[in-house]
């Protein structure tokens, strides 16, 4: 069962510096989604070799998107296991600043997010290969690489046969999925009642529906599932499934409530691995934990590089200003910044609709109880077991902009190869002007203009659960953004640049979505409740007007940032190599959301599990001793 965390396997959980061993094998800083699945794997490789976790935030009860007692789309902010910040305001967006949320609790983003459990198709995994060029490497970031390491951090259940027939969920196990690692991938027993509607809706626009969208390919309507535990139809996490049921292993450590504060390399020489500096947040108390084999930083893609930049590996001309000592000078760490941003589009029903089963229905009391008796069911059912929903679609600019395509990605090309090409990025020596830097924007825009013109390679989301409000989701954006630590306080949260529009042609990309999804008021379906569009709006025509649009509504972060510690080569910025371990210093590798080197099109929580899981696979071929 999936519940509370049970008191009798926390024996290795520590609140106290004085509880850590005199030293350890691995240290990793920060217990998140690809954290904890590190740390499960290198305690069951190595049982001689002991691992350290170190996490900012404690173990809590993670609800789910909507539990009981809270009501469909209320916000359910949740203090405790979360982080909340914005980014500094973004001139191309009307000077609006992105809000962002991020995991502080172990199990880290995984235990916060939407548990929308997709992937992103072989075209983005292979997008990375072709960005970093690493040649004849033996350790290769393709989709043939990191499939079978999707397909074994997650354990996929078929829907009994009644629900999978009264919603028409389709899945493909031998093409996605077949692993057992107690992280859950699941469809719920309950829809509301115009799920269906946009479905058809879609289908009468001329667009497929994919029998399984993990496989690598997605171009159509998917059914996604749910990262929620089959039968109690709870929250599945990370902290559950690499930490919890593992935490009897007497070689796995994990050190709660301590924030890590840099690496430090006492020689001088980079010759590592280095110390790790821990401060206590209960007393603020500063020591140093010594790790023999190596450290490994999974911070996320905003924490990471402040624990990077306060170890003085960075842009050095940065650094240099902030007084901090450089040890590596790699400008890409805490550049590349990416995030998926979306307009809206909304529209009303003006005929009777007569759905059951709705969002609203939950005002009705004796509705409300049976729903919350119904969570508690053995297998769980009803409306508290739907997270956000498990429906997109997920559409290339071929099909979204037939006749405008082939320009936009000509566009992008003429960008990439323009001498004007530095101007997108942010000016001076860590970025604009350093050749680097720019080779490696070059290399990342001609791979996107390749996605863009793939007809089946998605350019566009559109996830919904129930209502008359879509978000269409930018899926590859060309704009770069920006993570530094705060000079003034630099254990605090760092400065966010999203940048968000500086390269232009996200704006082109927007207003095309926006054109084709606004179609869907004219499909049969919509026609006979009467749909009448709201957002844009009839007089929202011009591309000129559209793009305003999208300035004064755009969501600026899904809560999907990535790419801030990118896997390349030092010569296109980089900051980590195929092996994750970091440019220019020893014994220190970076494993979570920052190495990847562009945004797959997808909610990034199993892409964060599967990379830990084949980053655990190199870590432990590298080492003698590890077995499988
Ligand atoms: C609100 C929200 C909604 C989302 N919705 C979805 C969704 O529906 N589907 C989906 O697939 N993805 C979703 N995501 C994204 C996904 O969950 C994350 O991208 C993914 O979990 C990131 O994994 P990670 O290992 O890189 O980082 P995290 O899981 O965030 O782990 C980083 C860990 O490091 C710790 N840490 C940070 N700094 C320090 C430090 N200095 N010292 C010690 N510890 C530190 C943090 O407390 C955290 O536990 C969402 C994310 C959020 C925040």
């Amino acid at each position: 069962a999936v519940s509370e965390p049970r008191s009798i396997f926390k024996r290795q959980l520590l609140t106290d510096a004085s509880e850590l061993r005199s030293n350890y094998d691995f240290v990793i800083t920060g217990g998140g989604t690809a954290g904890l699945t590190v740390a499960d794997r290198l305690t069951e490789a190595f049982p001689a070799k002991n691992v350290l976790v170190i996490e900012y935030g404690k173990i809590e009860y993670a609800p789910g998107v909507i539990d009981p007692p809270d009501l469909p789309f209320q916000s359910i902010s949740n203090p405790v296991d979360s982080w909340t910040f914005f980014s500094l305001p973004n001139p191309e967006m009307r000077n609006v600043t992105a809000f962002v949320k991020v995991g502080k609790v172990v199990g880290g983003s995984s235990c916060a997010n939407g548990q929308f459990f997709d992937r992103g198709t072989r075209f983005d995994y292979d997008s990375w290969a072709e960005v970093a060029g690493f040649g004849q490497s033996d350790i290769q970031w393709t989709w043939r690489s990191i499939l079978p390491f999707f397909k074994k951090s997650v354990t996929f259940t078929k829907p009994p046969p009644a629900v999978a027939k009264r919603y028409g969920y389709t899945w493909d196990i031998a093409a996605a999925y077949g692993g057992s690692t107690p992280i859950y991938s699941s469809f719920p027993p309950f829809q509301f009642g115009d799920q269906p509607v946009l479905e058809h809706t879609f289908r009468e626009m001329g667009i497929p529906a994919k029998k399984e969208c993990a496989g690598g390919d997605k171009e159509g309507i998917c059914w996604i599932p749910t990262s929620e535990h089959p039968i109690t139809m709870r929250r599945s996490h990370a902290e559950l499934g690499h930490y919890e049921v593992v935490s009897n292993r007497t070689n796995y450590d994990l050190l709660v409530q301590h924030q890590v504060v840099r690496v430090v390399y006492p020689k001088k020489s980079n010759k590592g691995p280095p110390l790790v500096e821990v401060r206590s947040l209960p007393n603020g108390r500063l020591f140093n934990v010594t790790a023999k084999a190596e450290v490994i930083i999974s911070a996320g893609a905003f924490h990471t590089p402040t624990i990077l930049q306060r170890s003085g590996i960075g842009p050095a001309s940065f650094l240099r200003a902030a007084g901090i000592p450089v040890v590596a000078d790699l400008p890409g760490v805490g550049a590349n910044l990416q995030d998926h941003s979306a307009p809206p589009i909304s529209w009303n029903y003006t005929k009777p609709t007569n759905f059951s089963d709705m969002p609203s229905d939950f005002s009705d009391p004796t509705y409300y109880a049976n729903a919350v008796a119904a969570f508690d069911e053995v297998p769980a059912q009803g409306p508290y077991t739907v997270a956000m929903g498990n429906s997109a679609l997920y559409l290339s600019l071929p099909r979204v902009a037939p006749t405008k395509y082939r320009s936009m990605v000509n566009k992008i090309r003429a960008v990439a190869n323009s001498p004007e090409l530095a101007s997108y990025l942010p000016s001076g020596p860590d970025y604009g002007s350093n050749p680097a830097m720019v080779a490696g924007y070059k290399a990342q825009l001609l791979a996107l203009a390749k996605l863009y013109e793939n007809p089946d390679s998605p350019s566009l989301e559109f996830p919904w659960l129930s209502g008359t409000t879509i978000y269409a989701f930018l899926l590859h954006p060309l704009s770069r953004g920006t993570v530094r630590l705060n000079v003034s306080s630099p254990l605090d949260q760092p400065v966010l640049d999203y940048r968000s529009g500086s390269n232009p042609i996200d704006f082109d990309l927007h207003v095309a979505h926006v054109r084709y999804m606004r179609q869907l008021v004219n499909t049969p379906t919509q026609r006979k409740y009467g749909s009448v569009e709201l957002l844009p709006g009839p007089e929202v025509q011009s591309d000129a007007d559209l793009k305003e649009f999208v300035k004064d509504h755009i969501i600026l972060s899904l809560q999907h940032p990535c790419c801030t510690a990118a896997m390349l080569p030092e010569t296109k910025g980089g900051v980590v190599g195929p092996d994750l371990k970091v440019h220019g210093v020893d014994g220190l590798r970076v494993v979570d959301m920052s190495v990847v080197p562009v945004l797959p099109s997808a909610h990034l929580s199993a892409t964060a599990y599967a990379l830990a899981e084949k980053a655990a696979d190199i870590i432990i071929r590298q080492w003698p001793g590890g077995h499988h």
